[in-house]
């Protein structure tokens, strides 16, 4: 197996008293858009931080593109990080800011990279815009901005579409889904639908601890689980249930039956296939049917 981007073994970090990580092992793929999810105290940000260099652990070894990340110099050039509350220096222009620090980072080109990674992030208008001026959102872009410019192997965002508006956030999401499979992208968000959307593996973190991690197929049970939309009809569950490979069929409210199937022993097409038929042959009228449980919904069965 090829070094992953991101290893964790066994990493503890104590603030005084207080465990905020709490033995956490994991990898990272390169290539992979990876999330890390968990309310709030969870333990993402202090992870964030010992991923990029900023912490180090108490206890076991974080391990990022086979160096120590706290190590100094180990990673320049090579991690782009926006923190989870980037504050912009006062008494600069955005353009000029970016520019002092592509020079900072040694990127040649500083202002080629600073234009561009501002484009990235829909927000070239705001070169000349001080950074005072801007509201928190488009703060946040510049932070974004100065994240992805170099084209690092990793980058690390921490909640990066919070407090941006909808058409923004898209966009953004749009950034880091061309980001997959060429870089490795970390993102910590509360937005499990957007998590859901973006990666292909993720943690959930509970009070410090690592309480599941896997590709999201896995963790939405997707070969395992699938839900029907149905507009109306009489559902009969035991009928569901007695139909080959299905283990068991619940209604949630009137109009979402989830059916859970032994996903070892018969296909998933097949599975939802012959529930579909049988609905259909029973006069039910179906809207949409979806694969797996939705992220939030095990997110919340775990924490
Ligand atoms: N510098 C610190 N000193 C003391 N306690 C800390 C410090 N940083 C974090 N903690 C504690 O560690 C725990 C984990 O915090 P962390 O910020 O990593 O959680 P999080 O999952 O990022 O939360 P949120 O979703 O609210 O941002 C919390 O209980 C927090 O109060």
């Amino acid at each position: 197996m090829s070094e992953p981007a991101i290893e964790l073994m066994d990493v503890s970090r104590r603030f005084g008293p207080k465990v905020a990580v709490d033995g956490v092992s994991l990898r990272i793929e390169s290539g992979q858009v990876y999330g890390l999810i968990g309310p709030n105290g969870a333990g993402k940000t202090t992870t964030f931080s010992m991923m990029c260099g900023y912490l180090r652990p108490t206890r076991g070894q974080v391990r990022v593109m086979g160096v120590t990340p706290s190590a100094e110099g180990a990673l320049k050039g090579k991690l782009g990080v926006l923190p989870q509350d980037a504050v912009l220096p006062g008494g600069w222009k955005v353009g000029p800011l970016l520019m002092y620090w592509a020079r900072l980072s040694g990127l040649e080109a500083p202002e080629r990279e600073a234009r561009e990674s501002l484009e990235k992030v829909g927000l070239l208008e705001a070169w000349s815009v001080e950074t005072s001026a801007l509201s928190h959102g488009m703060g946040k872009r510049v932070a974004l901005a100065q994240a992805l410019m170099g084209r690092p192997p990793l980058v690390l965002l921490d909640e990066p579409t919070a407090g941006m508006d909808p058409r923004i956030a898209h966009q953004v999401r749009q950034v880091i889904l061309d980001m997959r499979g060429q870089r490795t992208v970390v993102v910590s968000s509360h937005n499990l639908q957007e998590l859901e959307q973006l990666c292909d593996a993720a943690a959930i973190l509970d009070r410090g601890r690592l309480v599941q991690a896997g590709s999201i197929a896995d963790l939405t049970s997707q070969g395992a689980e699938f839900r029907v939309q149905v507009a109306r009809g009489a559902i009969l569950l035991p009928e569901l249930e007695a139909l080959p490979g299905v283990t068991a069929a619940r209604l949630e409210g009137e109009h979402l039956l989830h059916v859970r199937f032994d996903g070892l022993a018969h296909k998933p097409e097949e599975v939802i296939s012959r529930v579909v038929g049988h609905l259909l042959q029973s006069g039910v009228l179906i809207l949409g049917v979806s694969r797996g449980q939705r992220l939030e919904e095990r997110v919340l069965q775990l924490t």
